[in-house]
């Protein structure tokens, strides 16, 4: 058995008034290393007062928070702050410094070598799609929003601290942009590994990046699960009816095709070398319905007469024998996903 990664951060009983307005009340949780959990609900339900007592830069009335084992209380704010990035809407560059000054602020500050800091600087714009020999010498008003944003996260990821926390990252944006840049940030390698607690009020952008997402109202825990959890299982009906008119896209964003596998045509005498010799059309089982149903569709939108293109085999490894292949037309991948959901929703 792998071992479980260790806790991160573990809070308990937080609670925070503001004169006899209780903004926050009894909350509770544990986050395990590598974990990404989204706060989400609607707005002055008390996510920014949460998320800043994880670093203190708000203190609570009552209730613990530890970091990797230790009472926050103990350490010194700045200590602190320098294992867990900060990010936030209002991105909060400086002006009069340089797009490579920005991002190395915090490493300077904490007294690492110059050299050391312009390599980091330099990989970090790299991976963020800002080629430094394009932007490095730019100031922050010389630069799109959404190019602002990636200079704030690569400031964040600067040190590399092991914890991020981000407020409404993409908060800033237009839709567009804020989708494209969701889908890079999700796709980052240098995420992969960290501890992410992330503010939002946008469902849609809690079910594409969360592991767990912690629902809340006027400061109270309504439910803490798996987006397929807060979807499949709601805990009350504040959760039901806050995800109501978006159900469809988020069922057809949660769902993966392992989950319709059981009503889909398996083709157990098609042999591996066939399968793999169709490329593209190969989708592995923990592709969402969402991206399966966008690629049948293009397939579709080609007109071709072959009938490999409009067809998707689910397989896993290379290695897995041709019984593990499934076969789905759109209106096929329609009528399985269909009937996974009145299953799941019978369960
Ligand atoms: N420093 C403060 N003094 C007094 N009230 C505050 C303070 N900070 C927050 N509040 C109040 O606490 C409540 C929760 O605020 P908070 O910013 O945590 O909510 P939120 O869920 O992040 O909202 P939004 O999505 O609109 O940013 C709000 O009613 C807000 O007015």
């Amino acid at each position: 058995m792998t071992p479980l990664p260790p806790i991160t951060i573990e809070a308990q009983h937080l609670s925070k008034r503001y004169g006899t307005h209780t903004v926050v009340q009894d909350v509770s949780f544990a986050l395990a290393a590598g974990e990404t959990l989204v706060l989400l609900g609607p707005s002055g339900c008390g996510k920014t007062t949460l998320l800043r007592m994880l670093n203190r830069l708000v203190e609570p009335d009552a209730g613990t928070v530890r970091v990797n084992g230790q009472d926050v209380r103990t350490q010194a704010p700045e200590l602190l702050r320098r294992g867990m990035g900060y990010v936030i809407q209002q991105v909060g560059l400086l002006p009069h410094y340089t797009v490579a000054e920005n991002v190395g602020v915090v490493s300077r500050l904490l007294g690492h070598d110059a050299a050391q800091v312009a390599s980091r600087t330099e990989e970090l714009l790299n991976r963020l799609h800002l080629p430094p020999e394009r932007y490095a010498r730019q100031y922050p008003h010389q630069l799109s929003g959404g190019q602002q944003q990636r200079v704030g996260l690569a400031r964040a990821l600067a040190a590399n601290p092991p914890i991020i926390l981000l407020d409404e990252p993409f908060g800033a944006l237009d839709p567009i942009t804020r989708a494209s840049i969701r889908r890079e940030f999700r796709e980052l390698e240098e995420l992969r590994r960290k501890t992410m607690v992330l503010v939002t009020h946008d469902v849609q952008e809690a079910f594409e990046l969360a592991d767990r997402i912690m629902l809340l109202d006027a400061g109270i825990v309504q439910q803490l699960g798996t987006p397929r959890e807060l979807l499949f299982q709601p805990a009350n009906e504040f959760v039901r009816r806050f995800f109501e008119a978006e159900r469809l896209s988020l069922q057809l964003r949660t769902l993966r095709l392992a989950d319709v596998l059981t009503y889909a045509k398996s083709n157990s005498n098609i042999s591996t070398s066939t399968i793999y010799k169709s490329g593209h059309n190969i989708l592995s089982p923990s592709v969402s319905i969402q991206d399966a149903i966008e690629l049948l569709s293009t397939l579709s939108a080609k007109q071709t007469n072959s009938t490999d293109e409009a067809i998707v085999w689910v397989s896993g490894e290379q290695s897995t024998p041709s019984s593990a292949a499934y076969s789905f037309t759109l209106p096929q991948l329609m009528t399985a996903f269909g009937r996974a959901l009145q299953h799941l929703q019978a369960a």
